[in-house]
């Protein structure tokens, strides 16, 4: 396989001496700069870096480089022979001669000058900062000739000496390049054992987070990623505090007790999460915690995977806004809320919904339970035997006869079970059912698959939610909301939004709506710590965005069907992926539902899309 090898060399016969060895060496694909020290990180930049397996430079600006990248560095050695080469040179000199440079270069010139029987004053220097000051020291000492490194040489001519360079000769880069296939090697090996162990934590279940002792976020698994509805980068080495406040509680509430391993339930963005925390080490001094989320733990315990109650409910009063459009759907709801009546309730992915239907049981049958049924399952038999029962026994609507069903996607209903449910509701359920669409009744009608039936019968008492498009007044009134809830959770003082920032927001179409626009300002409230989000910190949350999807978020409108279909198939499928994750404010999890592929897959391909937007 070959060695993608970037050299960068600190003067430019190296890279000559670079390309004429690079040709023995059937396994290398070489690039060189010319760079020295401060410069070479300017050169190559971190995003060149990735597009090489290993670095080669000498001396200074290598131990520079390793600092900086996290590709292995290799150093072409300032040899005894490179030193004997320019000691023979200068010899018979009459000039007095001095070594100036770091330890690499002094100790081989001392050994070598020793054998020779030569004396020759030796300066060492540690940093580069010190090599002006040595000079003079040389130079006041009556030396009158320079031998070192290029930045010695080179600023010994600045201030009028003479410098000569100890150059590697071609045994010294024959040997670095043998270094390079050894440790290449090793690393590929090291990496491919690193990215088992990382396939493994990504395809878990379950939410995996890993934090360090500084209670910085090392690592979390695509699963953690999708539960939280964010992106895994946006965490990278943040404080867990800052992330999830009450995993970090947790963990230093057990550093306190001294206990190294926790288990109990949390609740993180208003969902129930079994968790276990474990420190791993030695003793009380553990250096990492692993948190383990599992969702599907909570609800299996009730054997419920696709009907679940949560743990808090909605209530009218919070439901924000004061548009016309919204003050009427709740004025309607309230009135369909004094009756037992079925409910349908239609609006786009994030309009408010379910919490329409939370607010709507609240006000009626508090004291009972709100069960919600997502219809959008990829295990169809399953949701069946939930709801239906099967021959190990009963379903949903044999053993629940009070409360609220809030059947959500009721367009996703198997027609099989479309039929059931007709059944069900014709033979009488003591429960009220509310069902909701992201497709408006009137269009989900026209569609001839779907139960006419069972539509009019749900449908006759009908809600309509508008698009947050069509009802941009109650956007600042939202940000507001959701400034005071960050306030409260993060401890900040944070007073309001810069006009232009909230002209910015009114700009974009959300076809995600409330939860996207829920998703994309609590992410600017991060980035916030003034009293006002500003347009700076807009700007990177935006630009975010437009990275993710390739296009400014302002230009993908989900409702006009707005594919560019004259891109490959690779990129048209992106586009399809982009476009469902936006409606569906960002969550990975409904998105691949919706797409019918699994969430890993869904990772993998906007990894691979990522990958290649920044090609
Ligand atoms: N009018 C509103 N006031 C306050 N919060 C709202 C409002 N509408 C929606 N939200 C918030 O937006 C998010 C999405 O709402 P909800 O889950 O009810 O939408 P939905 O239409 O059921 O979405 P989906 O169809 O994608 O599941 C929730 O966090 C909810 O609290």
């Amino acid at each position: 396989m070959g060695i993608r090898v970037l050299g960068i060399a600190p003067y430019s016969g190296l890279r000559d001496l670079f390309y004429e060895l690079a040709k023995e060496e059937d396994r290398f694909e070489l690039d060189v700069e010319i760079a020295d020290l401060g410069e070479a990180i300017d050169t190559i930049g971190q995003s060149k870096v990735l597009e090489y397996d290993v670095i080669v430079s000498r001396g200074g600006t290598a131990t520079l480089l390793r600092e900086y990248v996290e590709i292995p560095v290799i150093d072409v050695p300032v040899s005894g022979y490179d030193i004997l080469r320019v000691l023979t040179l200068i010899k018979d000199s009459n000039s007095r001669v001095a070594v100036i440079g770091f330890p690499n270069i002094c100790h081989g010139a001392a050994t070598v000058s020793n054998l020779l029987n030569l004396k020759i004053p030796i300066y060492p220097i540690e940093h580069e900062s010190e090599v002006r000051s040595t000079l003079v020291k040389a130079f006041n000492d009556g030396v009158q000739v320079i031998l070192g490194d290029v930045v010695t040489v080179r600023t010994a001519d600045e201030m009028g000496y003479h410098g000569v360079l100890i150059t590697s000769g071609r045994e010294s880069v024959q040997e670095a390049f043998a270094e390079v296939i050894r440790i290449y090697d090793i690393y590929k090996r090291e990496q491919e054992k690193a990215n088992f162990y990382e396939e493994i934590l990504q395809r878990d279940h379950r939410g995996i987070l890993v934090i360090d002792a500084s209670n910085v976020l090392r690592f979390a698994n695509s699963q953690a990623s999708s539960y939280m509805n964010r992106d895994i980068r946006e965490w990278h080495r943040k404080p867990l505090q800052t992330i999830f406040p009450e995993i970090g509680s947790k963990i230093q509430e057990m550093h306190i007790f001294k206990r190294t391993h926790w288990q109990g339930t949390i609740t993180l963005s208003e969902c129930l999460y079994d968790v276990e925390i474990d420190g791993i080490g030695q003793n009380q001094q553990w250096p990492y915690t692993i948190v383990y989320l599992d969702r599907s733990r909570v609800s299996q315990n009730s054997d419920q995977s696709y009907i679940y109650s949560p743990t808090r409910l909605s209530s009218f009063a919070q439901i924000i806004g004061s548009s016309p459009e919204i003050l009427q759907v709740i004025e309607q709801a309230k009135q369909m809320a004094k009756t037992a009546n079925a409910i349908w309730i239609s609006g786009e992915p994030g309009t408010g919904k379910t919490i329409l239907a939370q607010s709507i049981h609240n006000a009626n049958e508090s004291g009972q339970n709100f069960y919600k049924a997502a219809c959008r399952s990829s295990d169809s038999k399953r949701l069946e035997e939930e709801l239906f029962g099967s021959i190990h026994g009963g379903g949903f609507f044999q053993q629940i006869f009070h409360g609220t069903l809030y059947l959500e996607d009721i367009e996703y209903l198997p027609v099989h079970l479309q039929e059931k449910l007709l059944i069900q509701l014709r033979n009488g359920v003591g429960l009220r059912v509310i069902v909701s669409s992201s497709i408006p009744w009137g269009q989900l009608l026209q569609r001839t698959e779907f139960n006419q039936e069972l539509a009019y019968r749900l449908g006759e008492h009908y809600l309509y939610l508008p698009p947050l498009r069509e009802r941009l007044e109650d956007l600042e009134e939202i940000c507001r909301i959701l400034i005071a809830r960050h306030n409260s959770k993060f401890g900040k003082q944070m007073v309001g939004v810069r006009d232009d920032v909230i002209h910015l927001l009114k700009s974009h179409d959300w076809p995600g709506n409330i939860k996207e626009l829920k998703n994309a300002f609590e992410d600017m409230l991060l980035l916030t710590n003034g009293h006002y989000v500003e347009r700076k910190e807009a700007e990177i949350v935006w630009k975010r965005y437009k990275q993710m999807s390739g296009k400014p978020i302002r230009e993908i409108d989900a409702n006009k069907a707005a594919l560019d279909m004259s891109g490959t198939l690779d990129e048209i499928e992106t586009q399809v992926i982009l476009h469902v994750l936006q409606q569906e404010g960002m969550n990975q999890s409904k998105a691949a539902a919706r797409l019918g592929i699994n969430r890993s897959t869904l990772w993998r391909k906007l990894k691979y899309s990522d990958a290649k937007a920044n090609d």
